[in-house]
């Protein structure tokens, strides 16, 4: 920019020849393309994109000095700031109109929520300013756009995006961070399968070597949304023919060669001067003619716009119409203003009957529909996972692990517990002095078991609460504290519930299971076996026993005498130790529910309501009249997106009659 820009005299009434040499570009086809490019620049005026909505735009991108700024001004026979070291640094959307009849010649800037009418000698300076004001007067650059609106005798009917142009090393006082910031910028305009990069590459360098054309690759691998203009061809003819055919980097959307304009040439000079290079030059002249030249890479460009924008109307519609189906939903579930303590009661109750109604779902009937992507809230299954882990813990509890010392505690319980009596006469004091030692082991494991459980149904009670609640944030901790302090009730009658469980598992044995006698009669069809091995002196004593796993019985071969009631002894409390396991995790999974059932249909309402009508309560429903900031904001927004996303809606429904009425845009 800059240097050439204070000795240029600009002709009054330049003819931009990108006209002149376009007469592909019909009237009529421009006729039926503006409509659906105000209807696009009005979205991108409405900052659609704020709702996260990508609109089709041609966005500009090129290494520093590439010659972009020169492209856009032989697109619109205008004269932008041009030059060495960063011009660009804002995105400068510049919307080209050909002037109709009615319509006088007009320049316009639109920044920071003002219009400035600019003379077009003045332009120049006036992008200059206008972005000093938006960026700063330094070096550094923007995210903040910049509006050129150019309506004269002839310009394609474009918008395009114009970035500043990539560089590597920071120059003349800019940021030491330019590059990422520029690549930042660049890669959130580029990224959306709605733009189109237009990538401006100087015929002067090697086009691999280029950050525009990489980064372009890194979102467009197949190019298929990727021009090339190559600038410069005046100053490296040589081989461009070859460079452009051989299309090393993928341009899946082609390549335009084009010469800007030099020095103080006028815009007419330069397309002569253009016209002239391409059809007289030794080398310049093999290109074919479809490829060269600012007229053609006009014509390219309207086509892929419009193909481009018909593409992608339909998808904005639809999204247009789902955001705003989704604002209002959001807008009707925010709280009305409450005028009296009977209407925050009701308020309050509804917050309750809905918070209970999704608990119901979630912890009791499986059901996911509030919570589709959120694992943690589909309770049944995460509880159902923490009761077999809980098995898990209990059958592996090391404490009684039947292989260790295999049958040594069973002759100690024995030994003690000898009376007179027949030979073969098991005691029942011994069978309940091994299963109260087993029993002790595992104690501590049901009531922790029901603490864990209870923790996890807490997170998932307050995180729904919170939810229902989130627009009286002033009764948020109130309620958080009350649910606490329930779920504290919850967990201690869980915890009294299996310790009760515990000590009744001491006290006696029983079970009118069939499966514990069949399942001793298999442990003991192995005892001759085992009998064998501890009197044939010459056989090896480890042995797999089922029921156990792998022992060694070497240990045994000096206590024959108990050995047999040792055994049986071992092996009934093997097969009824199964069952008593079973008891606990059946129990804990029949009165999670329960206990959950209860909470939910009872005591939730019980003991939060409570509260409210206790003395000190009533100011907790009081203070739901007041309306918290956060909320009023939140109002706000949602008031303000509804009413852009109508207007949005009105925009595109009016273009999309009209398409059904033109039929296809993109030929
Ligand atoms: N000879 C010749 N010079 C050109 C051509 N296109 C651009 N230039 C010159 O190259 C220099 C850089 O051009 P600009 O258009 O300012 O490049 P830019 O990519 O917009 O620059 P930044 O915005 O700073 O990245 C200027 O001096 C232009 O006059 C061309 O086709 N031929």
């Amino acid at each position: 920019m800059g240097d050439d820009r204070a000795l240029v005299r600009r002709e009054p009434e330049p003819q931009p020849l990108s006209v002149a040499h376009a007469q592909p570009l019909a009237a009529s086809y421009n006729d039926r393309i503006r409509p659906l490019l105000d209807a696009v620049d009005k979205l991108r005026n409405l900052m659609v994109m704020k709702e996260g909505i990508q609109l089709p735009t041609i966005v500009v991108v090129g290494d520093q000095s590439s010659g972009k700024s020169s492209v856009l001004e032989s697109l619109a026979g205008i004269s932008l700031p041009r030059g060495q070291g960063i011009c660009t640094r804002v995105p400068l959307i510049m919307r080209l109109q050909g002037r109709r009849q009615d319509e006088s010649t007009k320049l316009q800037l639109e920044f920071n929520n003002k219009i400035v009418d600019v003379y077009e000698d003045h332009i120049s300076d006036a992008i200059v300013s206008a972005t000093d004001e938006i960026a700063g007067s330094g070096k550094a650059i923007s995210n903040t756009p910049l509006t050129l609106v150019v309506k004269k005798d002839g310009v394609p009917d474009l918008t395009m995006v114009d970035l500043p142009g990539i560089t590597r090393v920071p120059v003349h006082g800019q940021p030491e961070n330019i590059y990422e910031q520029i690549s930042a910028m660049i890669m959130e305009y580029i990224t959306p399968e709605e733009s189109i990069i237009l990538n401006v590459v100087s015929a002067t360098v090697d086009f691999s070597t280029c950050e525009s054309i990489r980064m372009s690759q890194m979102v467009d691998k197949t190019g298929k949304r990727t021009l090339a203009v190559v600038t410069k061809a005046d100053k490296a003819p040589e081989g461009l023919q070859e460079k452009v055919t051989a299309d090393d980097v993928n341009i899946g959307l082609g390549y335009v060669c084009v010469r800007n304009r030099i020095g103080e040439e006028s815009y007419e000079e330069a397309r002569l001067e253009e016209a002239k290079l391409f059809d007289t030059h030794p080398q310049l002249c093999q290109i074919n003619k479809s490829i060269v030249g600012v007229p053609v890479l006009a014509k390219n460009l309207v086509q892929i716009q419009a193909k481009i924008m018909a593409k992608c109307l339909p998808g904005i519609v639809k999204k247009i119409n789902d955001k705003l189906n989704a604002s209002l939903a959001e807008l009707n579930r925010m709280p009305k203003n409450l005028s009296s303590v009977a209407e925050a009661v009701a308020a309050f109750m509804q917050i309750m009957g809905s918070a209970k109604e999704s608990l119901r779902k979630v912890l009791l009937r499986g059901e996911f529909d509030e919570y589709p992507d959120e694992k943690p809230m589909h309770c049944t299954a995460r509880l159902m996972g923490m009761v077999n882990q809980y098995y898990d813990e209990l059958r592996n509890c090391p404490e009684n692990d039947p292989r260790t010392n295999f049958l040594m505690e069973e002759l100690e319980v024995l030994e003690e517990a000898e009376g007179i009596g027949l030979p073969n006469f098991l005691a029942r004091t011994a069978f309940l002095t091994l299963l109260q030692r087993k029993v002790k082991a595992i104690s501590s494991k049901p009531p922790s078991f029901g603490v864990r459980a209870w923790d996890y149904i807490e997170g998932v009670v307050i995180q729904e609460l919170m939810r229902q609640s989130e627009n009286y944030p002033q009764l948020q901790s109130w309620i958080r504290r009350a649910a606490s302090n329930l779920i504290n009730k919850m967990r201690e009658k869980t915890t009294a519930k299996m310790k009760e469980i515990v000590e009744m598992e001491k006290l006696a044995s029983y079970t009118c299971n069939p499966e514990y006698l069949l399942e001793w009669n298999k442990l003991m069809a192995q005892q001759n076996l085992f009998m064998q091995v501890i009197n044939d002196e010459y056989r090896s004593t480890t042995m797999v026993l089922e029921g156990i796993g792998q022992v060694d019985v070497r240990h045994l071969r000096n206590h024959k005498q108990l050995l047999q009631q040792a055994f049986d002894l071992k092996m009934r409390m093997t097969a009824y130790w199964k069952i008593v396991l079973r008891r606990f995790v059946d129990s804990m999974a029949l009165h999670l529910p329960f206990s959950v059932h209860n909470l939910v249909n009872e005591e939730m309402e019980k003991d939060i309501v409570g509260e409210l009508i206790r003395p000190n309560g009533s100011s907790n429903i009081e203070r739901m009249l007041e309306e918290a900031p956060s909320v009023a904001v939140k109002r706000e927004k949602l008031n303000n997106s509804v009413k852009l996303l109508r207007e949005s809606a009105k925009v595109v429904a009016r273009i999309m009659d009209r398409i059904a009425i033109d039929g296809d845009y993109s030929d």
